[in-house]
């Protein structure tokens, strides 16, 4: 008997060799991800040393940082800073030998939906890959995390990292998930609780009820938004769940080696008497739907809620970050959230672009126009999302209600092309990043979860989901 957490368990099958008394490690990595924003110098870096990559079979380059959305899709990027990157991006692909997902290519989208979709994240992997949001892997079972360009480089030249190991975060979530509140309403509980750099030093390991009964999308939206609480991976006990969405996925084992597969992966788990560092308990039966108010993910509150009275804080630090946020954001003490009046509605990202997303938008946006001041926008996690939408019905629903229809990519998530607000534009977002600038310079972000959104697009202001729902919804 060990008594192990699943994250030691997936490092101890990573490790090459221990190289200090510190935690710090080789670790082999199974699979990598490169986006055209973070890739090129590590590349360069390659290029300049006469270096091959490694192992070129596992590791995919994907485009969806820089790419246009605009419907009508073409190969051309808006700016010639983005037009230069994907361009040498398509330079490395073909003189290392790397697979590449093109914008046009039918599998495109952002890199963290598209990996799940082609089957590239399988329980007991470890994924490293340039974008921090890789954590978003350890909805199956996986540890992912985000690296930087030295550390790609590395990672492409030796299939190795060295890598300091993390602390260990359990966090169980009880009680049932009530109306109104999906996974992103859980992890911005999270957050709000434990803080932006909460769990900076750590790996979280999801588990309890709550967990267990969310779908596969909800599960990936709670390990993606992990890093936003300073997380550096985030993972859940793969499960039939797990097994059952990735059957059939290109690149999955099949026959024999599937079962034997599903055999080592029914084994990844916490020993029962495992040791965290650090134990967080939420209870999410009280859970209301939440919405940012500030330019941290962790200043945020339940959309019944108000803007906070920095006067109400006695810790001048404090009292100076709130009113900074407030000062940014143009915000009054004390307004009542749902009196906060948007320019812009946004639904997509990593975190809230996958199908069952734009579902919960739909079944809330189904039969009602978005508010004619309001400028909706969305994006699909990717190509493949997108055509199940409009198989589906939910982009006409969409562009009926008033919505733009866009093509795949990160877009307005972090505005890295064309997609850019105003300053003073105020946006419902559906993203996971809400500091100054981020959609913008000079915009405003209040996130929220999708239907909260579609909620927001349709009144026009912040406002309770649950009053567009009834019971079944
Ligand atoms: C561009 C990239 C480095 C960045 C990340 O690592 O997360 C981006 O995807 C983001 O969401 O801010
Ligand atoms: S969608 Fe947003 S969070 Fe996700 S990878 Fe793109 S920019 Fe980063």
């Amino acid at each position: 008997m060990t008594n192990k957490t699943l994250y030691e368990k997936l490092i101890d099958q990573h490790v090459v060799r221990k190289l200090d008394d510190e935690g710090h490690v080789l670790l082999y990595i199974d699979r990598s991800i490169l986006n055209e924003y973070t890739s090129p110098q590590a590349f360069s870096a390659l290029r300049d040393h006469q270096r091959p990559v490694r192992n070129p079979g596992t590791i995919l380059l994907n485009i969806d940082h820089v790419n246009p959305t605009r419907p009508e899709r073409d190969e051309a990027m808006t700016d010639a800073g983005g037009q230069l990157q994907v361009d040498y991006f398509r330079q490395n692909a073909e003189h290392f030998g790397i697979e590449l997902f093109d914008v046009l290519d039918p599998r495109q989208g952002i890199e963290h939906v598209v990996a799940h979709e082609q089957g590239l994240v399988m329980p007991g992997m470890v994924i490293a890959a340039g974008d921090s949001h890789t954590t978003t892997y350890g909805a199956f079972g996986a540890l992912g995390f985000g690296i930087g360009t030295s550390e790609i480089e590395h990672l492409l030249a030796t299939q190795t990292l060295i890598y300091r190991t993390l602390k260990t975060m359990l966090v169980t979530v009880s009680g049932e998930l009530p109306f109104g509140c999906s996974a992103k309403d859980i992890i911005m509980a999270l957050i709000e609780q434990i803080g932006a750099s909460g769990a900076t030093g750590f790996a979280i390991e999801f588990a309890g009820e709550a967990i267990d009964a969310l779908s596969m999308e909800g599960r990936m939206t709670l390990c993606n938004m992990a890093v936003e609480a300073g997380a550096r991976g985030a993972i859940i006990a793969p499960d039939e769940k797990v097994f059952a969405y990735i059957a059939g996925k290109p690149q999955m084992p099949t026959g024999e080696l599937w079962q034997q597969a599903i055999a080592e992966w029914r084994d990844l788990r916490s020993d029962a008497d495992a040791r965290f560092d650090s134990r967080i308990a939420i209870d999410c039966s009280d859970l209301e739907p939440k919405v940012t108010w500030g330019i941290s993910p962790d200043q945020a509150s339940a959309i019944t809620g108000r803007v906070p009275d920095p006067a109400q804080e006695k810790d001048a630090v404090k009292q100076q970050t709130l009113r900074s946020a407030l000062k940014y954001m143009g915000l009054e003490p004390g307004t009542p959230l749902a009196e906060i009046a948007i320019t812009h509605a946004f639904i997509g990202s990593c975190t809230n672009g996958r199908i069952e997303d734009l579902r919960a938008a739909a079944a809330i946006i189904d039969g009602h126009k978005i508010a004619p001041h309001v400028r909706g926008i969305i994006v699909p996690g990717s190509t493949q999302v997108r055509q199940q939408a409009e198989v589906e019905g939910l982009a006409a629903l969409f562009v009926n209600a008033g919505f733009e229809w866009r093509q795949s990519g990160c877009s307005m998530c972090l505005a890295m092309n064309e997609d850019v607000l105003a300053p003073g534009d105020r946006c419902a977002s559906g993203t996971n990043r809400n500091f100054p600038g981020r959609q913008g310079a000079g915009a405003r972000t209040h996130l929220m979860s999708p239907a909260m959104v579609a909620a927001a697009a349709i009144a026009g202001h912040l406002v309770d989901v649950r009053k567009f729902m009834t019971a079944e919804v």
